[in-house]
């Protein structure tokens, strides 16, 4: 089974602008909202994929019953731990094609409720299983938990990956996951610098998986797809051109397909080929929808998967 754990969940909403001006009132032509946060859109993604997980995240208030009924709507199975704090609303101004996005810190979490999300991945991991730790921590949760749950995680035999920025992730890592998916502006503070060229790169990505311990790195790069670090070989994902709705999400689509292949024991190619149609057909989709499985289909042709 796959598990996902997004510690600070939010509510997408989409306001689409046709201008944004100073001192002025901003007419807003149409609203849409999704349940999100990094894990609850791993899940999603392997929900509409046909695979199997369970979301589990620390839910609160009014936007978190209104999360929970979107996610019973599309038939993502979730486990929460319900807080009487609200979960944060992240807004995304959409004015064209251009996007500003305002992501809030999230609750006060106390020590009872982290306990409990502990206590809830405890009851519910087992050996075998994938746990996916997505995302940044909601205020009051400490910054070593990723670290702590991963080592505990991995004594009981279950495969991690780790998507998350900052201390979370600098932390985290010392475990280490299985796996990380980092984009390249958080790789970039791992190795310590940005590197300069493809050929840097390269290097960069086997200098920090031998590093740290990490056998799968996952690094996406946007529209020139991934460049991944996948027991001891390198592979280039090159994903074709698309019109762009919306990329929000779409690391978090690339994660989800790689994992959901995995776990099913296909090879890393089949994987990284899925997960490259998943992050284009992400983009392609309006808002957080994310990927819809027909698009996933079609691009899967056109996704070009090189072992280097
Ligand atoms: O603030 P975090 O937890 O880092 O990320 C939250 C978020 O930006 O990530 C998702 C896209 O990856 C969005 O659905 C959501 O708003």
């Amino acid at each position: 089974m796959i598990f996902t754990l997004t510690l600070n969940p939010c509510l997408d909403r989409y306001l689409y602008i046709d201008d944004l001006i100073e001192d002025d009132t901003v007419r807003v032509k149409k609203v849409s909202d999704y349940p999100a946060g990094k894990g609850i859109d791993v899940s999603r993604v392997i929900n509409e994929l046909g695979g199997h997980s369970v979301a589990i995240a620390l839910l609160g208030g009014h936007t978190g019953q209104i999360i929970q009924k979107m996610l019973n709507e599309e038939g993502v199975v979730y486990a929460s731990v319900f807080t009487h704090k609200e979960t944060r609303v992240n807004t995304i101004l959409q004015k064209g094609n251009t996007q500003y996005r305002m992501s809030l810190p999230g609750p006060e979490v106390s020590d009872e409720e982290e306990r409990k999300i502990i206590k809830t991945i405890d009851t519910l991991l087992r050996q075998g299983d994938f746990l996916i730790l997505s995302g940044s921590l909601a205020k009051g949760i400490k910054s070593s938990i990723y670290l702590e749950i991963c080592k505990f995680a991995k004594k009981r035999g279950a495969k991690v990956y780790l998507d998350s920025d900052g201390k979370p992730l600098m932390l985290g890592i010392k475990c280490p996951p299985d796996g990380i998916k980092p984009n390249l502006h958080e790789f970039s503070r791992l190795y310590g610098k940005v590197p300069e060229s493809h050929e840097e790169l390269k290097d960069a990505l086997i200098e920090v998986s031998k590093k740290y311990g990490i056998n799968e790195i996952l690094l996406t790069l946007g529209k020139d797809g991934a460049l991944c670090y996948v027991d001891n070989s390198l592979y280039r994902v090159s994903v074709p051109e698309v019109p762009v709705k919306s990329a929000v999400g779409a690391g978090d689509s690339f994660l989800a397909a790689y994992c959901m292949y995995r776990e099913a024991g296909k090879p890393i190619e089949e994987a990284l080929r899925v997960a490259g149609a998943a992050s284009s057909a992400t983009v392609i989709t309006p808002g957080t929808e994310l990927c819809h499985k027909k698009d996933v289909e079609k691009l899967m042709k056109d996704v070009q998967v090189e072992r280097l």
